[in-house]
């Protein structure tokens, strides 16, 4: 296509609105000669008389971007206005990965598309140079690949991107594509054995997605802790083991979820895909029956099938290797923790559990003994000179040990399910390993609590490292080989990570105020607007109310700091199990 002028029907132009950077993506409508008519791709309609066009304020758009560019690191233009028109105008035609340079850049198109990951495009990946085939996810997984022998150093696939943006589905195509070229580099002896870890490793996805992924607004199929996934790989190629290390799951929504979202998917995929006996066993009852399930006014998502997903549960951990006794242990531990969420309290010179048959069946379900359970969620026992000293706790403290606990046995639950599946795929260690990184992204919701504060820091942290990896290390590089090159500008986060970790920071005094008896929400909202109200990464709100905000790399979120201290507490409450 010839280069566009700007008033010609059909030719793409850039309105330039304020500053020349402030860019927007035009087409040309209409043009009787008189006035010109301009429809911008954000669905807006723009009206000039002809004569009275400005070239600073209408520019014709470059010729390559009509098209698209595969690789945005050779676009001569390149501004944030023409990133995302080019990624567009790819997107359009149906091309949802871009390059710029090594990175790959992938736009979500949210539906199937055809061919895209199908056997014959992973052989058109298998074996070629970066670049030699149109950008694609199973490009970066054969770069990777090809790497352990070109750099003959371990790999890493750092994944990043907001909630939703297909983090964890890259993840996959990615252990498609190295399980192929694993398999076609077996040899013979070794392929039974090989198999089955390579199997193990792939399963492990929908046991990891069942306990560690949730519906939540942006996404049905939320990612809700984070996860480093190593493929250890064996000189002549093959996988032969892995391991999985997580980190942070957000145990709090296994008692409390937001309006909209869902518990952990796994609990109702094993109500829906119990079998009769099972449930007998089981006690189970409906989903809005738990109080930890009918808070969030939630309980099932049009395009999620829980029986179904529970027998791919099902088959996958029977292929990791899980033994019956093991699996039904887990339905125990996960129908137990429901039914403990079904414990109320009454007062009566302190907690005293409502209806003890629901403690006798959690505890049942759980294998605890019931009089030290009710006991630990009623009273609360100190060391005060040698001696332990036992208190009755009102409602409110008992119903928060009682969700403590649920949440200590989940997370144990999901370390042990973690442990298993590693028992299971580890392998020799002689080689390089291959490692992606996935966790959950960035988030800013209209009330953004603890869990977003921590999501967003784990994000801010991951874009530090990026920047290093790709700007700071990439120049000093350049400077030992003597090569030539000019300063590149790029958006440094450390001073925004500062703010979070560093002595003084907003975790030590959130920690600071946990740990003080007498600490609030509102007295660590005060202590954060004293100590930091002046940082440029810092807002301060002008209404003082329950919030404050980081300006992130990602852009500005608002905090809530109700429950902060609660949740923060809860991560060193881990203990209270030790008491059971
Ligand atoms: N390449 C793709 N092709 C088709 N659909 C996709 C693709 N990538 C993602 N999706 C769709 O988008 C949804 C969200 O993707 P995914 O769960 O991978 O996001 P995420 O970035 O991991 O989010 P979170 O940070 O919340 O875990 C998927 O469930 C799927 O429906």
């Amino acid at each position: 296509m010839a280069e566009s002028d700007v008033t010609t029907v059909g030719s793409r132009v850039w309105l330039v609105k304020g500053s020349p950077d402030d860019l927007t993506p035009a087409t040309v409508t209409q043009c009787d000669g008189v006035e010109v008519v301009y429809q911008t791709d954000y669905g807006e309609e723009q009206r000039m008389w002809m004569n009275e066009i400005d070239p600073n304020q209408v520019k014709p758009m470059n010729g390559v971007l009509l098209q698209g560019v595969e690789d945005m690191a050779k676009m001569t233009e390149l501004n944030q206005a023409s990133i995302l028109c080019n990624l567009n105008t790819r997107y359009q035609q149906n091309e949802i990965y871009t390059y710029i340079g090594s990175i790959l850049i992938s736009v979500n198109p949210y539906k199937r598309l055809h061919d895209l990951y199908d056997e014959k495009t992973l052989a058109r990946y298998t074996n070629k140079d970066l670049g030699e085939e149109s950008p694609h996810v199973f490009a970066i997984a054969n770069e990777c690949y090809t790497c352990l022998w070109k750099r003959e150093e371990s790999q890493c696939v750092l994944i990043s991107g907001e909630s939703g943006a297909g983090k964890t589905e890259a993840t996959k195509f990615i252990l498609k594509f190295i399980s192929n070229i694993s398999r076609q580099r077996s040899g013979k002896v070794e392929e039974e054995n090989g198999k089955s870890i390579e199997k193990s490793i792939l399963e492990s996805g929908p046991v990891l997605e069942a306990l560690g992924n949730a519906k939540t607004v942006y996404n049905n199929n939320s990612s809700r802790f984070g996860k480093f996934v190593q493929l250890l790989i064996s000189e002549s190629g093959q996988i032969k083991g892995g391991r999985i290390t997580d980190c942070i799951l957000a145990k709090h929504r296994v008692v409390r979820q937001n309006p909209g979202e869902r518990n952990y998917h796994i609990f109702y995929q094993l109500i829906q895909g119990a079998t009769p006996e099972q449930r007998d066993r089981l006690f189970l009852m409906e989903p809005g029956e738990y109080h930890y399930l009918n808070q969030s006014g939630c309980v099932s998502d049009p395009t999620l099938n829980d029986a179904e997903d529970w027998a791919a549960l099902e088959q996958a951990l029977n292929v990791i290797g899980f033994k019956d006794g093991q699996k039904q242990d887990m339905m125990s531990v996960l129908s137990g923790i429901l039914h403990l969420g079904n414990v109320s309290f009454m007062n009566a010179g302190g907690a005293q559990v409502v209806d003890t048959d629901v403690i006798d069946r959690t505890s049942q379900l759980l294998g605890i003994d019931s009089e030290r359970l009710e006991a630990v969620m009623k009273e609360r026992t100190m060391k005060l000179r040698g001696e332990n000293i036992t208190s009755p706790q009102s409602i409110d403290q008992a119903c928060d040990s009682r969700d403590s606990i649920a949440m200590a046995v989940y997370s144990q639950l999901f370390r042990w399910i973690i442990s298993k599946i590693n028992h299971r795929i580890k392998g020799p260690d002689d080689f390089y390993f291959i490692g992606i990184l996935d966790i959950f992204g960035f988030e800013n919701f209209k009330i953004n609590r603890f869990e977003q504060f921590c999501i967003n820091f784990a994000n801010e942290k991951l874009q530090e490292f990026f920047n290093r990896h790709i700007f700071s290390l990439e120049q000093i590089e350049y400077n030992k080989e003597g090569i030539d090159w000019c300063d590149v500008e790029w958006a440094d986060n450390s001073e925004c990570l500062d703010l979070v970790e560093k002595n003084l920071g907003l975790m030590s005094l959130i920690n600071e105020e946990s740990r003080f008896p007498k600490g609030t929400d509102k007295s660590l909202l005060n202590k954060l607007h004293n100590q930091h109200a002046k940082n440029q990464f810092y807002v301060k709100p002008r209404v003082i109310g329950l919030e404050f905000g980081i300006k992130h790399y990602a852009g500005e979120v608002m905090y809530n700091v109700t429950g902060f201290l609660e949740k923060n507490r809860d991560t060193f409450r881990d203990d209270l199990l030790g008491l059971l």
